[in-house]
């Protein structure tokens, strides 16, 4: 086994497997009973989607319960703050101001498509970050930036350009990094970051992380583990009751106490979006342990639509040859009875 695997500080539960036709995968090391959690990881990096930038703190990540936080980065507008601690641990940590000049002319490049934004500006935290705080993790991550058709490669022209430009001005760049590099980091945070769920609702994705051991995971159609988020604790405590009639006509009739909360909290909501990882059934010795990335109920074809077109891989688990093959024979019968 390669040394570099150990690196991504898995528990002694799960070791590192290459198997032809799905790269590198997590293997259970001994019989793991259902609901066991495996990992609980944190964020190496996070990207707040722009429409959900003043919903979510950008560094504990928790989600206002009601509308907007107030508090933000001054300097590039990007990031908003659930409270005094949490600007305060962002600015000191961006004291240097060069990933805020460059998120800031990120966000207003024009003609550029919404969903490369969002990737780049993880892109744009990851070089900033790695400056103080690298992780050979992130270099060890699959990209699939060769497999990637002409039409998106198009698709991020402008912002490929931009980001060399600015990199390199920055001074930013590996000695002998080239902007192809900086598009193989823009695949791995696709193919490898998991969504940012607003608290409470779970249909709406509301940004990105990359969380490094967990990107281990491969997926299955049969998966046999399932990833849970969490931040908030304490919600309640800050909010204030208020008589709804003081919020609407006086001559209204009275109503029921109506609970407000402030746009900024004295303390951090969350202790940063923290991943589970859990057995959803026992798990024997040797068995791959596989999350899914997609909603297993669609049909055999729509999930091998959506992990081609979003994940670029043909899924080459059990499941899916199984049913590949029912509805190929069904296809066959159907033809011949023509
Ligand atoms: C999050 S990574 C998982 C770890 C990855 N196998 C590696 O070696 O880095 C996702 C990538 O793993 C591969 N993969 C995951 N599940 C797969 C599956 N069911 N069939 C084939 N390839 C899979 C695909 O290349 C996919 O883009």
């Amino acid at each position: 086994m390669s040394n570099k695997w150990h690196q991504f500080n898995l528990p002694d539960t799960i070791r590192i497997q290459s198997t032809p036709g799905k790269g590198r995968e997590c293997i259970a090391t001994q019989t793991i009973p259902a609901n066991t959690t495996l990992l609980t990881v944190l964020p190496y990096v996070t990207g707040i989607f722009d429409n959900n930038k003043k919903r979510l703190c950008a560094v504990c990540v928790c989600t206002h319960p009601t509308k907007c936080f107030s508090l933000h980065c001054a300097s590039c507008d990007q990031v908003y703050f659930c409270s005094a601690a949490c600007r305060d641990a962002y600015t000191q940590d961006h004291r240097d101001s060069g990933c805020c000049d460059i998120l800031r002319k990120l966000a207003s490049l024009k003609k550029v498509d919404r969903h490369c934004k969002s990737v780049a500006k993880l892109v744009v935290m990851i070089y900033w970050q790695r400056r103080t705080r690298p992780d050979p993790l992130v270099d060890a991550l699959e990209s699939h930036y060769d497999h990637w058709p002409a039409d998106v490669k198009l698709d991020w022209h402008r912002v490929r350009q931009f980001l060399w430009q600015q990199f390199r001005a920055a001074d930013w760049l590996r000695p002998d990094e080239t902007d192809t590099d900086i598009m193989h980091l823009a695949s791995k945070i696709e193919s490898n970051s998991f969504g940012l769920y607003l608290e409470r609702r779970a249909d709406v994705v509301a940004g990105r992380a990359l969380y490094l051991p967990a990107s281990m995971f491969n997926h299955d159609c049969d998966n046999n583990c399932e990833v849970e988020q969490w931040t908030e604790e304490d919600l309640e405590d800050e909010q204030v009751s208020i008589p709804s009639h003081d919020l609407g006509h006086p001559t209204d009739p009275p109503q029921p106490m109506a609970t407000m909360y402030p746009s900024v909290f004295t303390q951090p909501r969350g202790k940063n979006r923290q991943m589970f990882i859990k057995t959803t059934r026992d798990v024997q010795a040797n068995e791959p342990l596989t999350i899914s990335y997609i909603d297993t109920q669609l049909p055999v074809a729509t999930r091998r639509q959506l992990l081609a077109q979003d994940y670029y891989f043909a899924c080459t688990c059990l499941r899916c040859a199984m049913e590949s093959a029912t509805l190929a024979k069904s296809k066959k019968q159907k033809s011949k009875k023509k």
